[in-house]
């Protein structure tokens, strides 16, 4: 497992963005045949990928610094497929995933496998993981039994569809809220005008676009604001402070995910873009 320190309030404004990439990105979850973790310090997540080859599932494994016999002792986690056909396995029963389906694996599941269908498309599982402080149950939802809410215009460079999966009304879950974003053909904002919520965190993972292009992700206290330029797979934590928001180089979709006080997704501090520095 690899640990992300993400930067202070203060001190990423003196940050190069080879300093800010480190202390904000995960840029290799993705690895063939091989399931990886980061443990962050935004509200304890842990982002990770597994992608396992057809012939070898992958095991979710626990790790000294979670403190239990088994990753979900006390933890809930969220999947969502991001590559072909797969399977993941919650204590025996099977859950068969396809691209843009999501999985709420609740507190107390003690194993967790991942597998591919289809070693020519292998699954790609994205994971979130927060501490759950209740059981409650494991529940498998397909793209369309997300709450699905179209936002913004063409015009506006910003036409895209949020599916929420993992939240209050679909699934009972305890603190994670996620689900994916996706952008039309010639839309390339999401999150216009871009907000904060000191309430919680958030982690975005950028997929589903060409290697050679970049989502230009803002991040920063709203009167300080930075640009990176991430290349597909790429994980970002935004602390409290942080507003997240991107321009592609082409449309592109993205899984977000949250934790904190409360799970009301429209729970945002809004900004209008002449706010921004
Ligand atoms: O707090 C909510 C998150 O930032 C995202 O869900 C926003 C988003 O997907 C979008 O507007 O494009
Ligand atoms: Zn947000």
């Amino acid at each position: 497992m690899q640990f992300l320190h993400s930067a202070d309030s203060v001190r990423y404004q003196r940050m190069t963005n080879a300093e800010l990439r480190e202390s904000f990105c995960m840029e290799s979850l993705f690895e063939r045949g091989a399931l990886n973790l980061t443990y962050t310090d935004v509200d304890r997540a842990v982002v990770g990928a597994a992608v396992p080859t057809a012939q070898q599932p992958l095991s979710l494994p626990t790790h000294k610094e979670l403190a239990s016999a088994y990753f979900c002792e006390r933890r809930e986690l969220g999947v969502v497929n991001i590559g072909g056909a797969g399977v993941v396995v919650v204590d025996g029963k099977e859950y068969p995933m396809e691209k843009f389906d999501s999985l709420y694996v609740a507190r107390g599941s003690q194993t967790v496998t991942f597998a591919s269908a289809d070693d020519s498309a292998p699954a790609e599982f994205y994971l979130v993981s927060y501490p759950a402080h209740r059981v409650t149950e494991t529940v498998h939802i397909p793209l369309e039994k997300a709450n699905r809410v179209e936002l913004g215009s063409i015009d506006g460079s910003n036409e895209r569809v949020i599916c929420q999966s993992i939240c209050p009304g679909v699934v009972d879950s305890c603190q994670l809220v996620m689900g994916i974003t996706r952008l039309a053909s010639g839309s390339v904002w999401n999150t216009k005008p871009p907000h904060t919520h000191r309430r919680r965190t958030e982690v975005y993972l950028y997929f589903d676009f060409p290697q050679d292009e970049r989502v230009f992700h803002f991040m920063g206290q709203p009167h300080e604001t930075r640009s990176l330029p991430l290349a597909p797979k790429t994980a970002i934590a935004s602390p409290h402070w942080s507003i997240h928001s991107g321009a592609g180089s082409c449309n592109y979709s993205f899984v977000w995910a949250m934790g904190g006080e409360n799970q009301q997704f429209d729970d945002m501090d809004h900004l209008k873009l002449g706010d921004l520095g």
